[in-house]
């Protein structure tokens, strides 16, 4: 059996989607929320008008992980250590596959390293790439990467969690998936910004390029493969989360652009990423300047006319 840790709205799109080949367990802390899911057979806080399938058995028990062999933890990347803090070891040998986008503010850890750190023998492994929940919990076609540093396991883990509606392309490039997926709602945000300040399409595409530029340039630092991040995980995502108003963080980015407020309890991984990847990226000698605009503007140190401006008179350089 698979085992879903978190009824947000990708754990439980991942469980409709999964529900397909097989039971499927969902944890979610709250017991009230859980009470609510049975009720009435939907995740109306985090994923309204999609029915859960009788497959999926919803339960804020985690004793039901003793039946699982496979676990997906879909949490936000800034929460995962505190889940595995206390319930870690209950995954003890477990594939357990994170489904996180985000790179740990304090520490620049990425999701397979948190919980390489907190569960016992753990095989760590990573699913992303562009899909967005909605789409994967109505049947929509998806193309997703599968990550595992382990060919075997890895093999094992395409095979179970490929679904009538998620084709999954498997790698060993853990790192290059786990950082494209993280780094592309940097860059999400900062083009949000750009089409709520009423910049333009040119701007959008410019900052598309130059953020893909950026992002393959941290990640090439941390030993990631070119084609990992030209593929799903990276440019694959990279292109669905800058152009979506379904994105979460590009909406977020237009809410600055456009001077509006944004609801602060919205997971919008990009943020706290920023300032994660500019702690990380100075012990490392990068120079990220579209993450700098980006932290300035969350931090609303910046508008997007100054933003803009410090990108555009930087010392001309070669492509
Ligand atoms: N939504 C999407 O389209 C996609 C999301 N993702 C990624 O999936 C991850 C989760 O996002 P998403 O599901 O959308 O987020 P949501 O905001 O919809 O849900 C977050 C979930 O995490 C739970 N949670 C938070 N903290 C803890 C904790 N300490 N212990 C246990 N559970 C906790 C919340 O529980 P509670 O409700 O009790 O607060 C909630 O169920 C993110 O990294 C995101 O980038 C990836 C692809 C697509
Ligand atoms: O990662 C996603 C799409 O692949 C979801 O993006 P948001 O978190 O910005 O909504």
């Amino acid at each position: 059996m698979i085992a879903v840790i978190g009824a947000g709205a990708f754990g439980t799109a991942l469980s409709i989607s999964l529900a397909r080949n097989g039971p499927v367990v969902l944890w979610a802390r709250d017991a009230e929320h859980v009470e609510e899911m049975q009720a009435t057979q939907e995740n109306a806080r985090r994923l309204p008008d999609v029915a859960l399938p009788q497959a999926v058995t919803v339960s804020s028990d985690l004793t039901c992980l003793a039946e699982a062999d496979i676990v997906l933890v879909s949490v936000p990347a800034q929460k995962l250590r505190a889940f595995l803090e206390t319930h870690g070891p209950k995954l003890a040998g477990k594939p357990v596959v994170a489904c996180c986008k985000g790179m740990e503010r304090g520490t620049g850890l990425r999701p397979t390293q948190v919980i390489s750190e907190h569960v016992a023998d753990a095989v760590p492994a990573m699913l992303t790439g562009p899909s967005f929940a909605h789409d994967i919990a109505r049947g929509l076609p998806t193309a997703l990467t599968l990550a595992c540093g382990s060919e075997r396991i890895g093999e094992q883990l395409q095979a179970r969690l490929t679904t009538p509606n998620i084709r999954l392309y498997r790698t060993t490039d853990v790192i290059g998936a786990e950082l494209g997926g993280a780094l592309k709602n940097v860059i999400a945000i900062a083009c949000g910004a750009a089409i709520g300040a009423g910049l333009g399409e040119s701007a959008r595409a410019a900052l598309m390029t130059r953020g893909f530029a950026e992002l393959v340039k941290v990640a090439e630092a941390y030993g990631a493969k070119a084609e990992t991040l030209a593929g799903l995980s990276g440019f694959g995502d990279l292109v669905l989360t800058c152009t979506s108003a379904q994105s979460r963080n590009f909406r977020f980015g237009q809410s600055i652009g456009a001077g509006e407020t944004f609801d602060s309890g919205v997971t919008v991984e990009g943020a706290a990423t920023a300032e994660a990847l500019a702690e990380i990226a100075q012990d490392a000698g990068l120079d990220l300047p579209i993450t700098r605009v980006v932290i300035g503007l969350v931090r609303d140190e910046l508008n997007v006319r100054e933003a803009m401006d410090m990108l555009l008179q930087r010392p001309l350089k070669e492509e």
